[in-house]
This record gives C-alpha cells, structure tokens and sequence, in this order.
C-alpha cells in the first residue's frame, strides 16, 4: 500500500542479575532483579501513557527477555496478544567470556582489547567450551541448530543470524498494519538499529541500549525510519542509562 507506515517498538529487558553484578551474559539465561522487574513494569506505563498499542510480541529465547515483556505487557493491559519467539533475537552470544566479571577482564586484558571484545564490529571472544559450566551445548531450547549453534559471536554474527527473522517474521507483521513490541537485549537490538539507520561497522560501537525504556519507530513503506534513531519514550532516562551501559566494567 502506497504511503504505507509502520510502528515498530523495541525494548531491551530490565536489569538482570548479571547485569547488577557486572557479568559477561550472553545466552546465559538469567532472571531480572526486582529493579528489573520494575523497569519492565515503567516501560509497560509508558506504553500505555503513549497510547501505542502493539498488536504482536517477538522476544528471544531467553527469560529476561520474556518476562520483561510479560510485565509490561501486562502493565499496558496487552498480555493477550499473540507471541513468536526466535533464538534468532537472542543476545549476541560472548564465548569465553560468558560468566567472567566485566571488571577483571579489563583489567587482566587492558582497555583496549576489553572494548574490543564489548564492542567491536567483526571481533569475537574466544569459543566457550562446551563443558564449560556456562555452555548451552544440550540445552533443548537450541536441539534445532544442531552444530550450528554458536559457541562464540561478534555484533557482525548477530546482524546476520538476526536479519532473516527482520526480514521474515517481523516485516511480515508490520506489512500487516500491525504494532510490533521487540522485547530482546543490548546487542540484538544493536544490531537492528545499526540495520534500520544504516549505522556504520566504525560507529555503532558508541550506540548502547538501556533497559526497559521503549524505542519507537516510525518506518515508511520501505523500512526506513521516519525519525532515525527512533524515539524513545523517556528520551532523559534512556540517555543516563545508556551511558551507564556504556562506563560498564570501568566501577569496582
Ligand atoms: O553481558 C552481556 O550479555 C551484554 C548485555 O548485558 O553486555 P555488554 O553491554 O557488555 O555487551
């Protein structure tokens, strides 16, 4: 349909535990902290102060993500609406450094190679073995990958695994006329921002997500955002938290 809009809503999840203790994560499935639980919980009151009303749910596989939609979706009084789930929209997944303290890896690696790893486009972690007690090999939610389930990736690994459920998924529900809310983390949602705005591999390295405050898109019939960089619903909120996102493993 010509001159066609779409609405898009992006949200990371609240503060999870490892995120309070400073932890590499990745796709290792933790819950939120109760400070957590309450940003889903504001993001959900924004929604509902905002007026948007997503129509559909796609979250990744992992806890955070699920129930920081589920309590701002119940929050906003829009719990009943249909769901897809992809490993697709999982954060990226950090290799050996899955369950290491942010703070010691940069101190025993040096600034520069911990930003690297955090934050560089095309660099990977190191694999995480299997037998590590942070693997997910044999974790039944990943059965389908088979081998290719990933045992390390690097933000460009993300854009790639991510991009197909975008195109799929995801285009197919806005194509519909429908409100879509994205409930998945820091580097997922990186790597679709960095897509939708045409963010370059240098630049999207400085771009951090913060938790549980809605960003909003307006996409024309093309996808390309109406107000690039999207607009989010706290916009004072979102910058402070970012930023704190951003000085990560640099405290204690
Ligand atoms: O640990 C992680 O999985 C991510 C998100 O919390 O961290 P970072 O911001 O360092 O990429």
């Amino acid at each position: 349909m010509a001159g066609m809009t779409h609405t898009l809503i992006l949200l990371r999840h609240g503060q999870s535990e490892w995120n309070e203790k400073n932890l590499f994560t990745g796709w290792v499935d933790v819950t939120l902290t109760e400070k957590g639980r309450e940003e889903a919980r504001n993001g959900g009151a924004m929604l509902k102060e905002s007026g948007l009303k997503p129509d559909v749910l796609h979250t990744s596989l992992l806890s955070r993500a699920i129930l920081t939609a589920n309590l701002a979706l119940e929050e906003a009084g829009r719990s009943w609406i249909p769901v897809d789930r992809s490993w697709r929209l999982n954060e990226r997944h950090y290799g050996a450094l899955q369950g290491k303290d942010k703070a010691q890896v940069r101190q025993e690696f040096g600034e520069e190679q911990f930003m690297t790893w955090r934050r560089s486009y095309d660099i990977a972690p190191p694999p995480l073995a299997d037998d590590n007690e942070f693997s997910q090999a044999g974790d039944e939610r990943y059965e389908a990958l088979g081998d290719d389930a990933p045992r390390t990736e690097c933000l460009k690994d993300v854009l790639e695994r991510m991009l197909p459920y975008w195109e799929g998924s995801i285009k197919e529900d806005l194509t519909q006329g429908k409100t879509v809310l994205v409930a998945a983390h820091g580097n997922s949602l990186r790597a679709l921002v960095k897509h939708l705005d045409g963010i370059s591999d240098d630049d999207i390295a400085a771009l951090n997500i913060p938790t549980g405050i809605p960003l909003v898109y307006q996409l024309d019939e093309n996808f390309k955002p109406l107000n690039p960089g999207g607009t989010y619903l706290d916009p004072e909120a979102a910058a402070a938290n970012a930023a704190a996102v951003a000085n990560q493993g640099k405290s204690h």
